[in-house]
């Protein structure tokens, strides 16, 4: 009931044992809080928090125009909602190595269990597309030492992402993720790998966990889990996909309302009230009330 039964800081040790598990970790992006309560309802290990969501549910482009403020609240109200651990694209950490501190800090007290920061210039561009470039290896790894030096809480996961695929060579990209390794990098997420054999070059190069991007529609193909798990891959997200699922579905109803003067044909494949009911657990708020109200002043005033 309310929030989330466990501290940020035992999310941060679930995250960390979790990576050092052997087992892939699953991590399907929440659109909203509502949809990290079913996100653990299923048995997924934790929750993503995407800045393309953030961006485009706010009807923008996710070219780093959110800010700080807007992403550690969203992100913290996300996280609030469920007992899993949260990992929060920070972008490019929303400015200067110091500007990366604070928002560090920010992170950390909105209750995430840890952030990735990009090597993009500024402005960002979706890691899937063309026309991204990156900053050089000293600016990227201050950025990154940045944030690992900024942290309080030495669990907060700090991961750095890099784009540089997208503009250089596979040897290129291996040297970037151990120079952010060496910088302070807790887990490496090696952007738009363009096969398996690509994850695996990049695991051969490091030896902190690594993640992979199964974006819909982008330039990876999406790799099963088995897949993933045979190349050293420790964790997957699934970041737009709940919410395309989501706006699928909301287009389709209103086609339908459209069509037929009503929605009855599309109830069926609609969330229950019942269902929703469950996930936002109203039982337990009826029990709270109703304790309240039966309270009985002994001697009956
Ligand atoms: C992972 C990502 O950074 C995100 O913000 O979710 C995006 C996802 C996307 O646009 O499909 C990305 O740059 O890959
Ligand atoms: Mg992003």
């Amino acid at each position: 009931m309310l929030y989330s039964s466990v501290t940020p800081g035992q999310k941060r040790e679930v995250l960390r044992a979790g990576l050092r598990s052997g087992r892939i970790q699953q991590f399907p992006g929440a659109f909203n809080p509502l949809s990290a309560r079913l996100i653990e309802d299923k048995g997924f290990d934790g929750v993503y928090i995407s800045g393309a969501v953030l961006a485009n549910d706010l009807g923008l482009p996710d070219i780093g125009l959110t800010t700080l403020t807007e992403v550690a609240t969203r992100a913290g109200q996300i996280a609030r909602m469920t007992d899993l651990p949260a990992l929060v694209d920070a972008d490019t950490g929303f400015g200067e190595p110091m500007n990366v501190a604070r928002s560090v800090q920010e992170l950390e007290n909105a209750g995430l269990a840890g952030c990735h920061i990009e090597d993009q210039f500024n402005p960002k561009r979706c890691g899937h597309l063309d026309g991204k470039n990156v900053v050089d290896v000293d600016t990227a790894a201050k950025r990154i030492r940045a944030a690992a030096d900024a942290r309080r809480d030495a669990n907060f996961l700090i991961m750095a992402r890099t784009d540089i695929r997208g503009t250089d060579t596979l040897a290129a990209a291996q040297d970037r993720a151990k120079a952010l390794v060496d910088a302070g990098a807790d887990a490496i997420f090696p952007e738009a790998m363009r096969d398996l054999s690509e994850f695996e070059a990049i695991r051969s190069a490091v030896d902190v966990p690594i993640l992979a991007n199964m974006t819909e529609f982008g330039k990876s193909e999406l790799f099963t889990l088995t897949d993933l798990e045979s190349a050293g891959v420790n964790m997957v997200i699934y970041p737009v996909t709940l919410l395309r699922s989501a706006m699928g579905a909301a287009e389709r109803t209103l086609e339908t309302i459209k069509a037929d003067g009503t929605q009855k044909a599309a109830v069926g494949s609609m969330q229950t009230r019942a269902r929703l009911y469950e996930l936002v657990d109203y039982e337990a708020y009826n029990r709270f009330d109703a304790s309240v109200f039966n309270f009985k002043v002994p001697g009956g005033h």
